[in-house]
């Protein structure tokens, strides 16, 4: 239950959700909280604290002085830590699934995956840290012309200062501790802005930390809208770096951001591109694996599906067949397809439905709404002059290109503004590699939905998708900045006796 036994102390007289600042769980002097609606019955469930801006100058203040001493912690004492969250994370994963339940409308089993799998993200980042942190360069002069060797070079992986998270609602735990374990490691302190829809989750989340025992102010988290809080937190001068994840506000953000470090994961219009070797059985599965898995919210959803003509036919009758046998309704009865997350976003996808139906798409599916929940819609025969081909929905609607050669499909990924991940089912490895080398995202997966995890390989987005790089070793190494010390020896010493 959300807020109870050793979570009681992080809710409020009033059930209002308090922010953590200072190593302590407060009540803000706003006097106003945030409303958090549940998906599914569009009730409000949750309140959380609309934090003030003399509440996060107060955070940024003692995140600079906690990162002073965490800096001067051993490598091996802030691994220990973060095994020690990890640990407390996973023992909890009840009542932080629940919450994702009613603030996300995740389905129930896909609610504690992604708790547990946060509690291995922070312990495989705490030996990752040990590892990456521990080593540095030793370099000599003499390896560059005209140089004698009277100088060395020891170079070490120094940390940012204060790196501010702000993670989306689709992953409000896994895709915030991505950020705060890499940066805790590699030395900074932690300010978190958690999404609105998923804040009591992170809240939760935040409080394992604090049971692990990180020092007092290390670890912060305020609370508010970011359409009210943000641009004060993203433009503050007391921050040193910024990780975010989620749509176009983070293209704003980076026109407002400072001379700082900035990671940023975005939208994303997945291709998945389907030849005529291809096996479209297993290509079905993953088209719906990838396609409505968590009603299609994730960046790394198969946005689009581009596939040759000559098998087309046969593959929407596949895809037809397996969406037909999706559940839909409630989280807590861990259906496939639960309502997205809000009125609005239910809107939006709408409005590209009915874009497509205008301009002549065939619906595989009668287009049913009901609420927030809407039933998984393939939309066949989709042309470039229909929204959908385009936008990404970030719903249950998925729709279908026909192309008549492997250039068009590839001039079609390409032309998109995103450039997350793709990818391409095909029997030909050969085929499969020159058409990753062609197409314009961050990963193409071969023969498999686009997926982020597991959480140590590299993900990136090209273009309007992101900024840098994420996994943990990208990460750690992200919110880290180089140091070089050099010995300037008098006379020249080389070491061949
Ligand atoms: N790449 C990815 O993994 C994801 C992409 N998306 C894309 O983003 C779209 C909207 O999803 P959503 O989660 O609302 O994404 P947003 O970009 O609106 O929100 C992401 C995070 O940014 C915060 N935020 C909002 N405005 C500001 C601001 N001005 N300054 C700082 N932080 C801010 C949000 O807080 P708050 O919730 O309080 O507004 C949330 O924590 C989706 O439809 C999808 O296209 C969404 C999720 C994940
Ligand atoms: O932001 C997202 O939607 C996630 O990065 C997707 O992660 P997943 O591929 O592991 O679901």
């Amino acid at each position: 239950m959300a807020g109870s036994g050793v979570f009681a102390e992080i809710v409020d007289r009033d059930g209002v959700f308090k922010y953590y600042s200072d190593g302590m769980w407060k009540t803000s002097s706003s006097g106003k909280s945030v409303p958090i609606i549940n998906p599914t019955t569009r009730k409000t469930y949750f309140k959380v604290q609309a934090c003030t801006q003399e509440e996060v100058n107060k955070v940024m203040d003692t995140a600079k002085i906690a990162q002073k001493s965490w800096a001067r912690t051993p490598l091996w004492k802030r691994a220990e830590l973060l095994h020690k969250a990890a640990a407390v994370l996973k023992e909890h994963k009840a009542p932080i699934a629940e919450c994702l339940v009613k603030e996300i409308a995740k389905p129930a089993k896909d609610a504690v995956t992604e708790v547990v799998r946060s509690g291995d993200l922070v312990s495989y980042c705490a030996e990752e840290g040990v590892r990456i942190l521990g080593e540095g360069k030793f370099l000599v002069s003499d390896s560059f012309p005209g140089n004698e060797r009277t100088k060395y070079c020891l170079t070490s992986k120094i940390p940012l200062g204060v790196v501010l998270a702000i993670p989306p609602f689709n992953y409000p735990v896994n895709l915030a501790v991505s950020k705060i374990a890499p940066a805790l490691i590699a030395g900074n302190s932690l300010v978190l802005k958690p999404p609105t829809q998923g804040a009591v989750a992170a809240l939760h989340m935040v409080h394992c930390f604090h049971l692990a025992g990180f020092p007092k102010g290390l670890i912060s988290c305020v609370t508010g809208k970011g359409s009210e809080i943000g641009d004060f937190l993203t433009m503050h001068p007391g921050v040193n770096c910024i990780s975010f994840t989620g749509g176009d506000t983070g293209i704003a953000i980076s026109k407002k951001a400072g001379m700082i470090p900035l990671q940023m994961e975005l939208g994303g219009k997945d291709a998945c591109i389907i030849l005529e070797d291809a096996d479209l059985d297993l290509a079905a599965v993953n088209i719906v694996k990838g396609g409505f898995s968590y009603s299609g919210q994730r960046c790394t959803a198969v946005k689009v599906v581009l596939v040759m003509e000559s098998v087309a036919d046969a593959l929407v009758e596949k895809v037809k067949a397996k969406v037909a046998k999706l559940t839909v309704g409630s989280p807590e009865d861990d259906c496939d397809i639960t309502p997205v997350v809000t009125e609005s976003s239910a809107n939006f996808i709408e409005g590209l439905v009915m874009d497509a139906k205008q301009k002549g798409a065939t619906f595989c599916q009668e287009y049913k709404r009901e609420g927030n929940l809407i039933w998984p819609l393939l939309l066949d025969h989709v042309r470039p002059d229909m929204r959908i081909a385009w936008e990404e929905p970030f719903g249950p609607v998925l729709p279908v290109i026909r192309i008549s050669s492997v250039e068009e499909g590839i001039h079609h990924c390409n032309a998109s503004n995103f450039g997350l991940q793709g990818c391409i089912f095909t029997r030909d490895i050969n085929k499969a590699i020159l058409i990753s080398d062609a197409m314009e995202t961050g990963t193409v997966q071969i023969n498999s939905a686009p997926a982020r995890g597991p959480d140590h390989f590299p993900f990136q987005g090209l273009k309007d998708s992101g900024i840098g790089s994420q996994g943990i070793t990208n990460s750690i190494n992200m919110m880290t900045k180089i140091k070089s010390t050099v010995i300037n020896l008098p006379t020249p010493s080389y070491t061949m006796g």
